[in-house]
């Protein structure tokens, strides 16, 4: 997988996913997942766009559930191509909308795969169906648990908090493959 800090792509075509990531959780599993099957159906290659530290942590400072150097072993053991890692600080979160749209144009995506609520550009300006304007743009269904709730970072985080470890594993850790049918 090639890395790219900082440093914008620019490949003649791409299937893209965006988002911050943190933890690769079974969620995020199955939109890479999905995204390595598109990159071989299109014969193009993947390519995860993320966040370095998560956004929630820059403003929020919620603790990260992985590491950098841990998200990337992931998503690298997922089979992505190219991996861009933006630095998120008080310069990139004052980019535009115009010129985040004009980043990702150069990778030139068949298709890129977000969150319903997903946002970009300075002050969260551009959302998913500003996006959809420029490029073909899919929201997964949401990966759930048997209890019906969506598997998510902020989840895994409460669940932490609370010292349910053994459960936060569940939704976290690769080596736990089937192990939502004992989540409850
Ligand atoms: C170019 C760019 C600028 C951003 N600027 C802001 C900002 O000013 N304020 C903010 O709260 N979030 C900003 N964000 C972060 C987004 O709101 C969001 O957290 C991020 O895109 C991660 O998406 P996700 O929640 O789907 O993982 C920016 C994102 C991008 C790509
Ligand atoms: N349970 C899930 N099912 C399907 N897609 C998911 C799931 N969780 C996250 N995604 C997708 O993964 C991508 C990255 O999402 P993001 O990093 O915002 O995850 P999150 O777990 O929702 O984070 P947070 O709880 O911090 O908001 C987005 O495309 C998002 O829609």
């Amino acid at each position: 997988m090639e890395i790219y800090f900082n440093k914008s792509l620019e490949i003649p075509k791409s299937v893209i996913a965006i988002g911050t990531f943190d933890g690769v959780h079974r969620g995020h599993q199955t939109v890479l997942h999905e995204l390595v099957n598109m990159s071989k159906i299109e014969n193009v290659p993947s390519v995860v766009y993320t966040f370095d530290p998560p956004p929630k942590s820059y403003f929020q400072g919620v603790p990260v559930l992985t590491t950098l150097e841990e998200k990337i072993s992931r998503i690298e053991q997922i089979g992505i191509d190219h991996l861009k890692v933006a630095n998120f600080n008080e310069q990139y979160l004052k980019r535009s909308v115009d010129d985040f749209i004009e980043e990702i144009a150069k990778m030139n995506p068949l298709n890129i795969i977000v969150g319903n609520d997903f946002r970009f550009g300075h002050k969260r300006a551009g959302n998913v169906s500003l996006l959809s304007q420029y490029f073909k743009v899919t929201i997964m269904e949401p990966v759930c648990c048997k209890n019906g709730e969506r598997i998510s970072s902020t989840r895994i985080r409460k669940l932490i908090q609370e010292g349910n470890m053994e459960q936060a594993n569940l939704l976290l850790d690769w080596r736990h493959k089937d192990s939502e049918i004992l989540y409850t």
